[in-house]
């Protein structure tokens, strides 16, 4: 192989410039060009197919650096239909042309449902990212406990995804941690350090105004954010994969406001009523790979609280604020998808990068890069076939968090999903993810230099493949 493209698809996430960055060194390692496509699918749809070559003379450009949040890459959430072969030939005959030998997607479960087409028609591996923590499976053969219903079908429970609605079969499988196939994620232990450290700060204010905080937290149908803001020591997490049992919420609060005057909630924004209807459902939209934006879980729980602890209560506690006044939520919304990749996430996202590079010079295609973890061996890279992650029908879902990792009694983290937290985060922080906030927020320059964007100096690395 003398020639690799790379491109970041779906959510931007802390990791991908390091897991770019990964990549691009193994490339020069072997005498490899890497050529970087401009946002996303949207890059190979655009006939000029923007591009930055990102290791000339084999040495990576000096913008890419693994500490930079985000991709200089650019990232989208365009479509390549599978169903559109004259689309897919167009892009074969782009990829032809530029002479790409093999193909690197970072992504989610989305970009691996999309990357099917291409891996037709270039070797393709995926590298994996996404802050939600979704991509992978609790068990192998996971896939398989998914039922199809028919397109207009009512049914109670059902994630709906290319217009059909979804369930899922009882599962009869004994969970075990050492099983999971891509046990994390690039991107999600810095969404987890920034929820965590959202968490925190809120409650002060919860606190010091006796206040209850309602804190939403991203993840979509996948409540492994939520649970990792655990470490942010909220009082209840409330999950996706449970459903809300209002009255013991109730109830759950009432105690803890009692007791301390205060309460903190974490919600994850994809947590569901007692009938399995999403909270926040009611302003959904949908983006071009029909993700449900879900949008005010916390505030559809706030209005549920206001109305359950109604004014009565927060005067019978001496206070002169109405419910309304002393319910409050905060969403951390893409902070929590912002900024300095954490060392945990730096450190393997540079590692699934490499392991992708290699790969496909293997000769594999249609495969995914995976981190394993087992209590003997700790992380290790892998790898897994795309179709390993695919339902009877060929659709890849996003992981559902496990029951086990959450004690629907407690409103916490159980034992299991403890044990699930604790190797990922053990030592995920260097002593230069917290340097550097000492050395360089305060700098005095940033009161007088506007903003650089690298967006700027990637500009001038384009190149297009000419029309002709
Ligand atoms: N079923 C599908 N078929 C073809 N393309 C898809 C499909 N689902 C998603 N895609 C495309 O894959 C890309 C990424 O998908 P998506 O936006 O769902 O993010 P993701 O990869 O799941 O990552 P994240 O959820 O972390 O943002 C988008 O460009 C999207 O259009
Ligand atoms: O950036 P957007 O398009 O608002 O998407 C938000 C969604 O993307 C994610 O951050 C990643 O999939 C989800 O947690 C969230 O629901």
């Amino acid at each position: 192989m003398r020639r690799l493209a790379i491109l970041t698809a779906g959510g931007d996430t802390p990791a991908l410039n390091a897991t770019i960055y990964g990549a691009v060194t193994r490339a020069c390692q072997h005498k490899i060009e890497m050529y970087g496509i401009i946002k996303g699918f949207s890059g190979l749809l655009n006939p000029r197919v923007p591009h930055v070559h990102l290791n000339p003379l084999f040495t990576p450009i000096p913008e890419l650096d693994p500490t930079r949040g985000g991709t200089i890459l650019g990232a989208s959430r365009d479509y390549v239909d599978v169903d559109d072969s004259e689309q897919i030939a167009r892009i074969a005959e782009r990829l032809h042309r530029l002479r790409i030998d093999g193909l690197i997607c970072i992504g989610g479960d989305g970009t691996l449902n999309g990357m099917q087409a291409l891996s037709d028609i270039v070797p393709t591996v995926l590298a994996p990212k996404t802050i939600d923590n979704d991509l992978g499976l609790n068990y192998r053969g996971e896939p398989d406990e998914w039922i199809r219903h028919a397109p207009h079908e009512t049914v109670t429970d059902a994630i709906i995804k290319d217009g059909y609605p979804y369930t899922r079969k009882p599962s009869h499988h004994r969970f075990d941690l050492d099983q999971m196939v891509n046990y994390v994620t690039p991107g999600f232990a810095t969404a987890v350090y920034v929820s965590a450290s959202g968490v925190q700060r809120i409650r002060t204010t919860a606190e010091s105004h006796r206040r209850i905080a309602i804190v939403e937290v991203m993840g979509r149908h996948s409540g492994y954010l939520a649970l990792g803001a655990a470490y942010g020591q909220p009082d209840i997490l409330l999950v996706p994969e449970h459903r809300l049992q209002i009255d013991m919420l109730v109830e759950r609060i009432k105690e803890i406001y009692t007791l301390q005057k205060h309460c903190v909630i974490v919600c994850g924004e994809g947590i569901v009523d007692e009938h399995g209807q999403e909270l926040g459902a009611e302003h959904a939209s949908t983006d071009p790979a029909g993700n449900k934006i879900l949008s005010g879980a916390s505030e559809a729980l706030r209005a549920l609280l206001i109305q359950r602890l109604g004014d009565d209560y927060f005067t019978s506690k001496r206070r002169n604020e109405s419910a309304r006044a002393a319910i409050f939520t905060r969403k951390l919304g893409h902070t929590q998808r912002g900024g300095r990749p954490i060392l945990f996430d730096r450190f393997y996202a540079a590692q699934l990068g490499g392991h992708a590079v290699d790969m496909l010079l293997r000769g594999m295609a249609n495969a995914v890069a995976i981190l394993q973890y087992t209590r003997q061996r700790g992380f290790f890279l892998s790898e897994a076939q795309a179709n390993d992650f695919r339902d009877r029908w060929g659709y890849i879902h996003a992981r559902l968090m496990h029951p086990s990792f959450y004690d629907p009694r407690s409103l916490r983290p159980s034992p299991v999903g403890i044990d699930y937290l604790l190797p990922i985060f053990n030592n995920a922080l260097a002593p230069d993810d917290v340097e550097v906030l000492r050395t360089e927020l305060f700098d005095p320059s940033h009161l007088t230099m506007p903003y650089h964007s690298v967006n700027v100096d990637i500009d001038k690395r384009i190149r297009y493949l000419s029309e002709s």
